[in-house]
């Protein structure tokens, strides 16, 4: 080696790496610098078993392993020519994430052409959107405190890791058999910086969507994820969708009607936010989620209302959700063993196209329902969780 040189001095230095997973150095052979990813060809694909607006995901078998995993192939973005930026996101934050509530991305794998990525993920059995679905009677409180204790868990993993979801709904929370709560689809997730920076206001489904971003605040905070969880506990207490809007702003109406109508003196700054120049909002000036939930304990009331908070500065984080004394008092929560599980049903589902369903909404409205009542026997309206965005 000549080592003047630089080409050759570069060509001869053994290439080291930091393990991003274990932090350990690692020594890249020669025949990998210019990177190796394996091919989808190790993998047998089984059944389909969700679809979303992203990507397809596919139960397969490692044949290397033997081991079961969820293979997502990504969508290309047909006017740029290459992958789509949610899906560089989402490999970009899944590789840097390790916790049991969060689901565990091992590898990329490429298909026949460049283009052709897939993710391959632990396989988890269920998500909670088909499971609330097939299921006949509600979830006991003891399993919707299981789930939130794990959601919680996750979410507080995220954003001490400085990462937002923004797009946390029912179908993006998966279960394995073993009742392990496994927060997915990290497409619309984003790294935050301090002082927050603008992002676009259009993320999070409509139905979990915070008021903030409703009224087009310019920056994005965790609270938003905090606003979505509470959605999510509504929904598992009441087996059917707390907000379901059909439109932004019969989103905020469904939200007046249930918390009153915010001022500047419980939400500071609420009266400058953009949205507000263009229209004003009906005036309702009661709290009435002790209404809605008449069955609920206090500290379940208090839980809803302090994820509820307007104000994004107010709003509890995951750490002061699992401390409240919703999770300590009777009924307990269940062990994640005793969760409900329907394999089955995942490998019969038929989805349809994402273009088919922009736009449909199948689902009753909840103002058909005055109140939630005992959730023991809360008709199950057959939900379609996935098709409003
Ligand atoms: N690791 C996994 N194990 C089992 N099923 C999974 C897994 N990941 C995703 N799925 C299934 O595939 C569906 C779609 O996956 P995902 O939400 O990641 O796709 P997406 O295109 O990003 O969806 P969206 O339209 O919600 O943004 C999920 O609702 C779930 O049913």
């Amino acid at each position: 080696m000549d080592i003047d040189d630089p080409k050759s001095r570069l060509e001869n230095k053994p290439h080291r790496f930091m393990s991003i997973l274990t932090g350990e150095w690692v020594d890249l052979p020669e025949s990998d610098r210019l990177g190796k990813c394996r091919s989808v060809g190790d993998f047998e694909k089984l059944n389909r078993v969700g679809e979303g607006t992203y990507g397809i995901v596919y139960r397969a078998r490692d044949t290397e392993s033997n081991k079961i995993v969820a293979l997502k192939k990504m969508r290309l973005d047909t006017q740029k020519d290459g992958i789509h930026v949610t899906g560089l996101r989402e490999i970009n934050i899944l590789l840097n994430l390790r916790h049991e509530n969060i689901v565990h991305m091992s590898e990329v794998v490429v298909g026949k052409s460049l283009e052709s990525i897939f993710l391959v993920m632990e396989y988890c059995e269920q998500d909670l959107a088909s499971l609330l679905d097939n299921m006949a009677a509600p979830f006991s409180e003891p399993q919707v405190k299981c789930i939130m204790l794990q959601l919680f868990g996750g979410l507080q993993y995220l954003h001490e890791n400085f990462i937002i979801h923004r797009d946390l709904k029912v179908s993006n929370l998966l279960m394995t058999d073993k009742g392990c709560v496994k927060i997915a689809d990290f497409g619309l997730a984003r790294k935050y910086e301090l002082p927050h920076r603008p992002m676009t206001p259009t993320v999070v489904t409509l139905w979990y969507r915070a008021p903030e971003l409703l009224l087009g605040a310019k920056t994005h905070t965790t609270a938003i994820d905090m606003w979505s969880a509470g959605c999510i506990l509504g929904e598992l207490l009441a087996h059917r969708p707390l907000l379901p809007g059909r439109s932004e702003l019969h989103q905020l109406d469904l939200i007046l009607d249930m918390l009153g109508t915010p001022n500047d003196t419980i939400w500071p700054g609420f009266s400058k936010l953009p949205a507000l120049e263009n229209f004003t909002l009906k005036k309702q000036p009661y709290n009435n989620l002790r209404h809605t939930f008449p069955w609920l304990s206090d500290s379940g009331i208090k839980l809803l209302n302090i994820l509820f908070m307007y104000d994004p500065n107010k709003r509890a984080c995951a750490e002061a959700c699992i401390q409240c004394s919703y999770f300590k008092e009777q009924p307990r929560p269940c062990d994640p063993e005793f969760m409900p599980s329907f394999p089955q049903h995942r490998l019969k589902r038929k989805q349809s196209k994402p273009e088919e369903k922009k736009g449909k909404e199948k689902r009753k409205s909840l103002d058909t329902f005055k109140s939630f009542g005992d959730n023991s026997n809360v008709p199950v309206l057959k939900r379609n969780r996935r098709d409003i965005s």
